[in-house]
């Protein structure tokens, strides 16, 4: 078996060490024998939504996302939207997250219109919402506690058909307000964490990998178990630190 993926905009879209998240997937199938094959796509390089299995977005600040608009515009934000309603898995994070929303406004009024793969828009404030979080994804996106980073302004809000990504223990996560996290939508899963979303969460990351192999090659026999005595010490030490 073999997976593509094609990172979206690496260049602009890299906050934190978003990327970390393409090592691990790579890693983890590579473990098991999966072949997988990493290709990025930028402003003005055409996407080729045929090739690929799983995208990649990562986090940007309202600067670069606004650097985008013209790019989304000329095509690239039609495809995406084509990719996610044929349910290719997404895993956006932060900025990339609110890309694939409606609409961004950002705290000091400007008004990004984004592509509206999701129904999600999000609204900026003026206070950011910072800091080590938690949350607890439903069960149809693996039911896990996930430890993580999240760093925005921006609060978003989920619309009708848009399911939460999961649910907060500890932080603030879609908006501080309604307790939902990031959305998941076809197989779209996008969230506020940063940086070592996946090397901390190998369950929510083979979850991820599971749904993109179900995917492509009808109902797959589990993923094998990998050694992931780091990554759980890693995910419970936060784990544990956030409870108190
Ligand atoms: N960390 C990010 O990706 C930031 C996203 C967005 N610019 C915000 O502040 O809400």
């Amino acid at each position: 078996m073999e997976l593509n993926i094609c990172h979206l905009y690496p260049d602009i879209l890299n906050l934190y060490g978003d990327r970390g998240n393409i090592i691990t997937m790579k890693r983890r199938l590579e473990s098991r024998g999966i072949s997988v094959n990493v290709d990025e796509c930028s402003i003005g390089q055409p996407l080729d939504v045929d090739k690929y299995d799983i995208f990649f977005i990562g986090g940007g600040q309202d600067f670069e996302q606004e650097v985008l608009l013209r790019d989304l515009a000329s095509g690239k934000g039609k495809d995406i939207c084509t990719a996610v309603d044929e349910e290719k898995v997404f895993l956006a994070i932060c900025g990339g997250y609110q890309m694939l929303g409606q609409y961004y406004k950002t705290w000091d009024g400007v008004q990004l219109d984004f592509i509206g793969a999701i129904n999600v828009h999000t609204i900026g404030a003026k206070e950011r919402m910072i800091g080590n979080y938690m949350y607890r994804t439903t069960p149809e996106s693996s039911g896990s506690i996930v430890v993580g980073f999240e760093n925005h302004s921006g609060k978003t809000y989920l619309g009708e058909d848009v399911a939460p990504l999961g649910m907060m223990i500890k932080g603030y996560g879609n908006n501080g307000e309604d307790q939902t996290e990031g959305a998941r939508y076809n197989n779209v899963f996008a969230t506020y964490s940063h940086g070592s979303l996946l090397p901390k969460n190998p369950v929510l990351c083979d979850f991820i990998l599971q749904t993109a192999l179900d995917r492509r090659y009808g109902k797959t026999e589990p993923l094998v178990p990998l050694n992931d005595t780091l990554e759980l010490n890693a995910h419970n030490y936060m784990e544990q630190r956030l409870s108190k």
